[in-house]
């Protein structure tokens, strides 16, 4: 066996860290880096049983001790942090090298490093991971972008330390040069509507019944065996039983309220804007985040009356399953409308992506794990080119189904000054697209009012005008 690695990874925090390890778990050496030396040297000081490991200070040296052609993986903060190890490592490599970035990138930067490292011929590859500390460690869901042909020489190893749902590995090429880094960020965008629409449905059970933490984290468990099994899901009712040990309190009520993001939410609700997809339930949910943290515009707010009303729950079980098929109805427009800005980003890049296959790779190993995944899988095996995921059958039926206990929940939610702005924009876009007519022929003809801006009419083809500071006739434009 070669005295070189087969890969490297550059940047051993949480993620890298663990990566190296499972990589070298998995049989491969790994080259290990780390811009302050103390991390690589933990890691072989802790974890060096666990594989062979090349430990390097510098880069140079890192470099030289990866086979050609070399595989390396980035794994440090993203932006500046991620071009800085890029200018570092380049002048080391040769032809042919493949550089990977698994960290959180924002997808124009991908493009832009891909096209300029091409000209140089490295390839790059920018490349999703989720799955946080755990997942890294023994089976993440990974999502590749860049060159098909990188593809071929990485898959294996990538399939490989990825997670398994049914023996089937949770990792995919997604699509070329930024499509791995554009899934990743969609995925995030959809993992902070679900955790604000869990964060919701707790806040309903904990105002509407006066119930302890704990007791909701038993309803949380409960849920977990049914169709809203997940990761979130299941972490959610282990955090509501925990208890702090220094005030013996429920964990959750000594943590402060303010949710805080590294940016990929934003990214996607940003690119969503820029594409014209109404991610409406992630939207909210990142604003939801915002609204937490503006603490003097919250301390201002507290003079605001309520008019609220008292909550009157007669029947608990009858409300707790309310609250769940609100819950499940509003994942579903979340991950419906995700899906949606998938396929327009695919569209717009010519990226090509399977999101079917995008669902399958998410089954295990990441934070939006869960069951119902499967059925995304196969709605998109019936169409692949479904316009809107609540529109399969499977969908339609269940969020069908849900939809009068989804409307229960929200009048309830607004009828005593809860806020639950991913419920309700979720239930609002939902009545939006199943709507045979909108009142958008009000702003079209506002739009031509004030600003000629023209509008189509029901009646015949072509763009008319209405001349309203004139004679009020119509011109054909
Ligand atoms: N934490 C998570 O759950 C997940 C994180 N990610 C992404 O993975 C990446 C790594 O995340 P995580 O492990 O949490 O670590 P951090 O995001 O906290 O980044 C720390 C790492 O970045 C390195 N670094 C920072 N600045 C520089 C620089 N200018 N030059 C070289 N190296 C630098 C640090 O080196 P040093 O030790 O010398 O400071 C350290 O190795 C990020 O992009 C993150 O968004 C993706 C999925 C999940
Ligand atoms: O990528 C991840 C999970 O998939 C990271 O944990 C990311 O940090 C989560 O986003 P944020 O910090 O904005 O909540």
């Amino acid at each position: 066996m070669s005295d070189l690695a087969q890969i490297g990874v550059t940047g051993l925090a949480v993620m890298g860290r663990n990566l190296a390890r499972n990589i070298a778990r998995h049989g491969y050496s790994v080259a290990i880096h780390n811009r302050s030396f103390g991390r690589t040297q933990s890691l072989v000081a802790d974890h060096g049983d666990e594989g062979t490991f090349i430990p390097s200070e510098s880069a140079a040296d890192f470099v030289a001790s990866i086979e050609r052609p070399r595989k390396i993986i980035i794994m440090v903060k993203a932006g500046a942090a991620t071009d800085a190890v890029i200018d570092e490592l380049v002048p080391l490599l040769d032809q042919g090298d493949i550089l990977i970035d698994a960290g959180n990138a924002h997808f124009p930067d991908t493009i832009r490093r891909e096209n300029a490292l091409a000209a140089q011929g490295i390839h790059f590859v920018g490349m999703g991971v989720s799955g946080g500390e755990e997942g890294a460690l023994n089976g993440p869901s990974i999502m590749p972008g860049g060159a098909p042909e990188s593809y071929t020489t990485l898959g294996p190893i990538l399939e490989d330390i990825s997670a398994k749902v049914d023996g089937v590995p949770c990792a995919t090429y997604v699509g070329p040069d930024g499509a791995g880094h554009f899934v990743k960020m969609v995925h995030n965008g959809i993992e902070y509507a679900d955790m604000q629409l869990i964060a919701e449905a707790y806040d309903l059970l904990r105002q509407g019944l006066g119930i302890s933490a704990a007791e909701i984290g038993e309803i949380f468990a409960q849920w977990n065996n049914g169709d809203l099994e997940s990761f979130l899901i299941e972490i959610t009712a282990d955090v509501l039983s925990h208890i702090d040990a220094e005030t013996g309190k429920a964990f959750v009520d000594i943590v402060l309220d303010q949710a805080e993001q590294k940016g990929t939410g934003r990214w996607t609700v940003q690119n969503a804007l820029d594409l014209g997809v109404p991610i409406t339930g992630i939207a909210e949910a990142t604003f939801a985040r915002a609204l937490s943290g503006s603490v003097p515009q919250r301390t201002a707010g507290r003079v605001l009356p309520a008019n609220a009303g008292e909550w009157n729950v007669t029947d608990r079980d009858a409300f707790i399953e309310d609250v769940r098929q609100a819950l499940y109805a509003s994942k579903v427009v979340a991950y419906s409308q995700g899906f949606d800005q998938i396929a327009a980003a695919s569209a717009e890049h010519n990226w090509n992506i399977d999101r079917g296959a995008m669902a399958r790779i998410w089954r295990g190993g990441c934070i939006i794990r869960a069951r119902f995944l499967n059925r995304i899988t196969e709605a998109y095996e019936r169409d692949a080119d479904l316009p809107l995921l609540l529109a399969d059958p499977y969908f339609t039926q269940i969020v069908g189904d849900g939809v009068s206990a989804w409307r229960r929940i929200v009048a309830l939610a607004a009828t005593n000054g809860v806020p639950t702005p991913a419920f309700s924009s979720s239930l609002a876009y939902y009545d939006g697209v199943r709507a045979a007519g909108l009142p958008a022929n009000l702003i079209q003809a506002q739009r031509d009012f004030f600003g000629a801006h023209t509008y189509r009419r029901t009646d015949k083809e072509g763009t008319f005008h209405t001349e309203w500071s004139g004679d009020r006739s119509e011109i054909q434009e």
